[in-house]
């Protein structure tokens, strides 16, 4: 099994602490988001991780190695980071002969990546003329055409249609469910947690938070209960005599802190007439917001560089 691990790892530009002593490992099996605002130096840990950098201290490995140590990289780590950047006069299919030559993987992988990420038809055309959701699915043709454990990709729903994110986000379970190691970065909550099983949050180059994604938005956001009733002044009257608060808002009532398992026999109980109970589902973006917030390093407004 091929894990990621990073240990101590900081990197400082000139005048940038832009990754300050991080300690975390990403495991196979699952898709681990990584998040953070922009600068918190999630694209300085994947450069540093697949060896485009190097690091000021501190150690990233790749299945215990480093990535400059690994003798035939694409066979272990596929990655896309700026797939907007591909501009090449070649076609998509001599672009990844190219690449499986110089990596001594079997021709035939190129024509099945081009058919895995539907590139098939479009092939034999310059990669210039591709669309930036085409150019997409080229980088992460490219990221797995060395049949690779582990795939790293930065922002990949990136400027995608609504069909290439459902591509993106079926894409990555796929991986994860043949037990590849998925590091997936991105500014889109809504779609993170739509793939993620783990996060990782980076907040002015320091881990904020490595955890399981339901923990995430567990611990992050108080749970609520909504409910709607015919006789709301029992419902007041019951839950006051539980000294349980209760807002109104458009026909609905909204119970902070407060779980269905709690709430559910109280009524009951009581007799309140019940038209609709039900826990509320917080969302990452919430969750986030909260710790991103609370976090007083990232909502102060002094650079990490410029910190006594
Ligand atoms: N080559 C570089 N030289 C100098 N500073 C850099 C360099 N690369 C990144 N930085 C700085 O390091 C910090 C972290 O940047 P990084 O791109 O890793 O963040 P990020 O989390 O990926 O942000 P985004 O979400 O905007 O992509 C920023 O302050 C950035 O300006």
């Amino acid at each position: 099994m091929t894990s990621i691990e990073v240990r101590e790892l900081s990197k400082v530009y000139r005048r940038t602490r832009a990754v300050d002593g991080i300690d975390f490992s990403v495991r196979p099996g699952r898709v681990t988001g990584f998040l953070g605002p922009n600068g918190a130096g999630k694209s300085t840990t994947m450069r540093l991780i697949l060896g485009l950098d190097r690091p000021s201290s501190g150690t990233a490995t790749i299945g215990g190695r480093r990535f400059r140590d690994i003798d035939w990289p694409l066979r272990t780590v596929g990655a896309l980071l700026d797939a907007a950047a591909a501009h090449s006069a070649r076609t998509a299919h001599d672009h990844l002969l190219a690449l499986a030559v110089g990596n001594r993987i079997p021709a035939r992988r190129v024509t099945a990546v081009l058919e895995e990420v539907g590139l098939g038809a479009m092939a034999r055309r310059r990669v210039r003329t591709y669309s930036l959701g085409m150019r997409q699915r080229l980088g992460i043709a490219a990221a797995l055409l060395g049949d690779p454990p582990v795939v790293m990709l930065d922002e990949p729903s990136n400027g995608l249609d609504p069909e290439g994110i459902i591509w993106i986000r079926e894409t990555l379970r796929r991986l994860a469910g043949e037990g590849r190691t998925v590091l997936v970065s991105s500014h889109l909550m809504g779609e993170t947690a739509a793939f993620a099983d783990q996060l990782i949050v980076l907040g002015r180059g320091r881990v904020l938070a490595d955890t399981a994604l339901q923990t995430f938005i567990g611990d992050h956001v108080q749970p609520r209960v909504r409910v709607r009733t015919t006789d709301e002044a029992r419902l007041r009257e019951v839950l006051a005599g539980a000294g349980i608060d209760a807002i109104e808002e458009s026909g609905h009532w909204f119970i902070q802190g407060q779980r269905l398992d709690r709430i559910g026999p109280l009524l009951a109980g009581a007799g309140v007439p019940v038209l609709e109970l039900s826990d509320e589902q917080a969302s990452l973006e919430q969750a986030y917001l909260e710790l991103t917030s609370a976090d007083s390093e990232y909502a102060a407004t002094t650079p990490a560089s410029e910190k006594a």
